[in-house]
């Protein structure tokens, strides 16, 4: 059982591959740290792994099934199994949506309607972030940087994911939010869910990470 990405090979521009023959595995349970200098790849190797960008060479695979079509066409199911959060909550986030309706937005795509069970979850998903109530009525431009993004993390986690990739997930946030979000990663990776997380914060991914790689030196 992992996210598995096998001998990788992609990028954005024909013949400048920036994730060249990459093996990685997010397990269970586990924290793994990506490190690499700015512009390395980081983040395209998440979009792959995220299957939001099709590798040019290699396969990624889910608990042993190996996706062969990303982004749109990538099976939902498999896609649900991996959240994301990226570097940037405002860009992440729709400015209309009300950061209840933000945080439900997996639940809705995957078909639920009854507003009772989605403000329900809403509600239960504030509680596990740190969200108070009266921030859920509130949209995008009406929170700090550190609230929108421990909703972006109630996002990923709606439709209880095993895996999240969290790219730079912290870079913009102070040492307690950070501290915070930490926080509530760790207890879902005491219940088994398995993180990559992509940091410059050396001390950070020390601290935190089980293992750190470093796929781009050498
Ligand atoms: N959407 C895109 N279109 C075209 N080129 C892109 C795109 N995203 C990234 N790139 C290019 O791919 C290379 C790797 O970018 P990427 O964002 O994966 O690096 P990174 O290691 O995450 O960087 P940073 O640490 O600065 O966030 C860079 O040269 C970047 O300009």
């Amino acid at each position: 059982m992992s996210l598995v990405g096998s001998g990788l090979v992609g990028g954005w521009r024909r013949g400048q591959a920036v994730v060249d023959q990459l093996d990685v595995a997010v397990e269970p349970g586990r924290v793994l740290g990506v490190a690499g200098p700015s512009g390395c790849g980081k983040s395209t190797l998440v979009r792959v792994l995220a299957l939001l960008h099709t590798p040019w060479r290699g396969s990624v695979s889910v608990d042993g099934t190996e996706v062969r079509q990303m982004r749109y066409r990538a099976p939902a199911a498999l896609r649900r199994r991996v959240g994301v959060v990226f570097q940037q909550p405002r860009a992440s986030a729709d400015p209309r949506l009300t950061l209840s309706d933000l945080l439900t937005e997996p639940l809705r795509a995957a078909g639920e309607r009854d507003r009772a069970v989605l403000d329900a979850r809403a509600a239960e998903l504030c509680d596990r972030v740190g969200l108070t109530a009266e921030l859920r009525t509130r949209r995008p431009h009406e929170v700090s940087d550190g609230q929108l993004q421990r909703a972006c993390l109630a996002r990923a986690l709606a439709a209880e994911p095993d895996y999240l990739l969290c790219d730079e997930m912290t870079a913009m946030l102070d040492a307690s939010t950070t501290a915070a979000l930490v926080s509530v990663i760790s207890a879902e990776v005491d219940r088994g869910l398995g993180v990559l997380t992509v940091s410059h914060d050396e001390p950070l991914l020390a601290a935190w990470a089980d293992e750190v790689v470093r796929p781009w030196s050498g």
